[in-house]
């Protein structure tokens, strides 16, 4: 199978998706397109769904999109798909303080990946999850919302980590496996 195209806005993700598919015997190579596309709001799978049709139709051709969400157990899985926005507005600290008053402060990670063969074609989706705490910010904040969720049984964020380790256990990962066996079957 050619290269697949990963369509996102994101340098952060294209690197770990190309540092994740690049391990193992069987890598997958990716090329990118860096494109922002619009968000609806709904679901996680409708989110991606959307995304990623809209993105095939853009290309008129096949690719992968991604989306990431963070959920709190409190808020009934909300910011879920919106962390964005809520992130870029309140910061890490305002992310704790939407906790407070809040027994749980339990999270998951939520990385659901789209698969799309072309403009006419249903996307196919594939995810993954790690579940973790929200905690006060630790870790150099070079990726999103890494300083504040630690993921359970580690004792570090994921800034704290090392790729190599993230790399092994992240929503991310897990999605991308799900992916990755789809794509060496077709
Ligand atoms: O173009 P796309 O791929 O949509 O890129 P995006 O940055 O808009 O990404 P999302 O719509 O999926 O929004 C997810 C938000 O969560 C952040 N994020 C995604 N993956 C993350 C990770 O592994 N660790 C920390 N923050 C992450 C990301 O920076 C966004 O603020
Ligand atoms: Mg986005």
């Amino acid at each position: 199978m050619s290269k697949l195209v990963f369509v996102t806005g994101n340098a952060n993700k294209l690197t770990e998706v190309r540092a994740i598919l690049s391990a193992g015997n069987q890598p997958v190579e990716i090329d990118s397109k860096s494109l922002d596309i619009d968000e609806i709001q709904g679901s996680t799978e409708e989110v991606s769904r959307a995304k990623c049709k809209r993105a095939a139709e853009l290309l008129n051709g096949p690719c992968i999109t991604e989306d990431t969400a963070l959920c709190f157990e409190a808020l009934d899985g909300l910011p879920g798909p919106y962390i964005k926005y809520f992130l870029e507005k309140l910061g890490h600290d305002g992310i704790n303080k939407m906790l407070v008053g809040f027994e749980s402060k339990k999270a998951w990670a939520l990385c659901t990946f789209a698969y799309c063969a072309g403009p006419t074609s249903e996307p196919i989706l594939f995810e993954g999850r790690t579940d973790g705490t929200i905690v006060s910010a630790r870790g150099a904040a070079k990726f999103g919302w890494d300083p504040v969720f630690e993921p359970n049984g580690t004792g570090l964020t994921y800034a704290e980590m090392a790729s190599e380790q993230k790399n092994l256990i992240s929503h991310r990962y897990k999605a991308l496996e799900k992916l990755r066996v789809y794509i060496q079957s077709l």
